[in-house]
């Protein structure tokens, strides 16, 4: 390493997201003389606001990118470089950062974060979205857009296909139903016909969606056309700075080039074959077009079901790549599968006094029956501060155990204009075949599946504003056995929330 250490902190974090801010604001009200260093790459941070325990496991609240200094004002003892960490010597406790200064630290927290699992790489084609700089990209891409693919079944896919408009969007997923991250077919089956219709507008009457429904065509092909005169009004541009997160999409515009249409052809249970531009393909063997000509768009796709689309551009909305590589040289530490730093159930990597929290690490405690891993902004709130306990506790040599918020999976958001809530095994994970569902469903209302084991409750899917999310998750954590109710425990006639009371 070039230069000799600048200053030692007692702590560091890296990354300036939810997890490390969470962790910086843990760690410093739990010592507040510690000398805490933050070191992000990006020149806000972004804060947790409005936060709301709505039961014993879930919670809401919004995410704000803020100056780094909101956060030096409420902890004296911070001090935030804004600066890319470039290299990490655990074994001499000190990291080298892209500016050339070289800083030590007793314990250190890595938050990176992750970043787009790119379909391809460097194709000015192909765009991932990650943060404010990527959305606004996206939005100033679609703006002169006419057609679009997005590939990928998961969070993002499934805001951008409901959100954008003026522009035809293809959408390539590699299963038989739309939404698999989150939804089973039944669920899939219940958001479709939203895709058709009209999203509802803030108080500017709209008119009534003029739409057709194809049948699938025999090689799975759904399209959806909705005739959209209204405009959403008040629609802002891109606030500056607005973080990425349960209201991405609000804050920026994704509106293509035409005015009004919006058309969504789904190609089910098919994946990229290859990406082409129009010389590429000039020089390849026929493909079947349909009936555009070569030439007319600057990037076609083709699919592994033999369908080739030309498009504007491809959105790969594939998932997450923990953000390891710039910690990695040099240091002993074990990755998961899924290429996320190991953390034990002290948030605590293979490297001593290292430890990770968020989209760059992957919990490899043993975990509760009821959770499970999704890179989510809940859980990189919650492993955050839980990272932050965890390091004050081993500086002040208290006992600490895993906090409850992992003792059950719940995550709470919006697709498709409807209220989802998501609890424990809530697509069946794990059980294999020893599970049965119960399924209430109300067209254009709600969708409520109920995952059973042993008579237990371990899961439940919850679409519109059904209010059992308390309930059920009391009878998931009390692991009642609801044997006796059988399909009676859906009967909307019965309030299940007194009879449970
Ligand atoms: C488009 C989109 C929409 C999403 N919507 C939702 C949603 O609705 N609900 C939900 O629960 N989750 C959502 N997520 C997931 C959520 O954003 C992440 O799970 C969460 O942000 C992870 O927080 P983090 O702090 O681990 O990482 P990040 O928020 O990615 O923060 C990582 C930080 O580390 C910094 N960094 C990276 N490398 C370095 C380095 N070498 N040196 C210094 N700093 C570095 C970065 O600049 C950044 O500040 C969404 C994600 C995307 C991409
Ligand atoms: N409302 C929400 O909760 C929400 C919204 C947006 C994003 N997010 C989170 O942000 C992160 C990024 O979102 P995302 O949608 O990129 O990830 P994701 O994990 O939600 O979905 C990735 C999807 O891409 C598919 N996929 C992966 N590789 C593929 C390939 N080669 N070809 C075709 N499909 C492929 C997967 O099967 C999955 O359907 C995730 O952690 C997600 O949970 C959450």
């Amino acid at each position: 390493m070039a230069n000799r250490k600048e200053k030692t902190f007692r702590f560091i974090i890296v990354g300036g997201g939810i997890a490390g801010v969470t962790c910086v604001e843990q760690l410093s009200s739990q010592i507040p003389s510690a000398d805490v260093a933050l070191i992000t790459a990006s020149p806000h941070i972004k804060t947790v606001t409005n936060y709301r325990q709505v039961s014993k496991t879930l919670e809401e609240f919004d995410v704000e990118e803020q100056p780094s200094s909101v956060l030096e004002e409420k902890f004296p003892n911070l001090t935030v470089i804004h600066s890319a960490v470039k290299s990490l010597h655990t074994r001499s406790h000190s990291l080298e950062t892209t500016d050339g200064r070289v800083f030590g630290y007793e314990k250190l927290c890595i938050c990176g974060g992750g970043r787009p699992k790119l379909l391809t790489q460097e194709n000015p084609y192909v765009l991932g979205i990650r943060d404010t700089d990527s959305a606004q990209e996206l939005q100033k891409r679609l703006s002169k857009a006419k057609r679009i693919v997005v590939v990928g079944n998961g969070g993002i896919a499934l805001e951008l296909v409901y959100e954008v408009e003026g522009c035809e969007v293809i959408w390539a997923v590699k299963d038989k139903a739309i939404g698999n991250t989150f939804f089973d077919a039944g669920a899939a089956q219940f958001l479709i016909p939203s895709l058709e219709t009209n999203k509802p507008e803030k108080d500017t009457p709209c008119k009534r969606p003029r739409y057709t429904t194809e049948e699938p065509a025999p090689g799975g092909s759904h399209t959806f056309t909705a005739d959209r005169n209204a405009r959403r009004q008040g629609s802002s541009s891109t606030e500056a700075g607005s973080a990425l997160g349960p209201d991405w999409h609000e804050g920026i515009v994704l509106q293509g080039s035409e005015q009004g249409t919006r058309r969504v052809s789904l190609e089910y249970q098919c994946e990229v074959e290859k990406i082409f531009t129009s010389e590429e393909l000039l020089n390849s063997p026929p493909q079947t077009l349909g009936h555009e000509n070569v030439g007319s768009w600057p990037v076609y796709i083709k699919l592994t079901n033999g369908k080739t689309f030309g498009c504007d551009f491809v959105v790969s909305a594939t998932g997450v790549v923990p953000n390891t590589e710039p910690f990695l040289h040099g240091n002993n530490f074990a990755l998961a599968d899924d290429g996320g730093l190991q953390v034990d159930d002290h948030m605590m990597t293979s490297e001593p006094d290292v430890y990770a929290a968020g989209d760059v690490c992957t919990a490899c405690w043993e975990h509760s029956p009821m959770w499970q891993q999704m890179r989510l902004w809940t859980q990189a709130r919650q492993m955050g501060w839980y990272a932050g306990r965890c390091m004050a506790a081993q500086v002040l040599s208290e006992p600490i155990e895993l906090d409850f918020c992992f003792e059950l999976f719940s995550h709470i958001t919006k697709f498709f204009n409807y209220k989802v809530v998501l609890l424990g095994k809530f697509n069946g994970q794990g059980l294999g075949s020893d599970h049965e569902l119960l399924v209430r469903c109300t067209k254009g209302l709600e969708y409520v599946k109920v995952v059973l084991s042993g008579g237990r409750m371990v899961g439940a899917v919850l679409i519109g504003e059904t209010d059992l999310e308390e309930t059920f998750e009391n009878l998931i954590l009390n692991e009642m056995d609801l044997t006796p109710y059988g399909e009676e425990l859906l009967n909307p006639n019965i309030d299940i929330e007194d009879y449970f009371d």
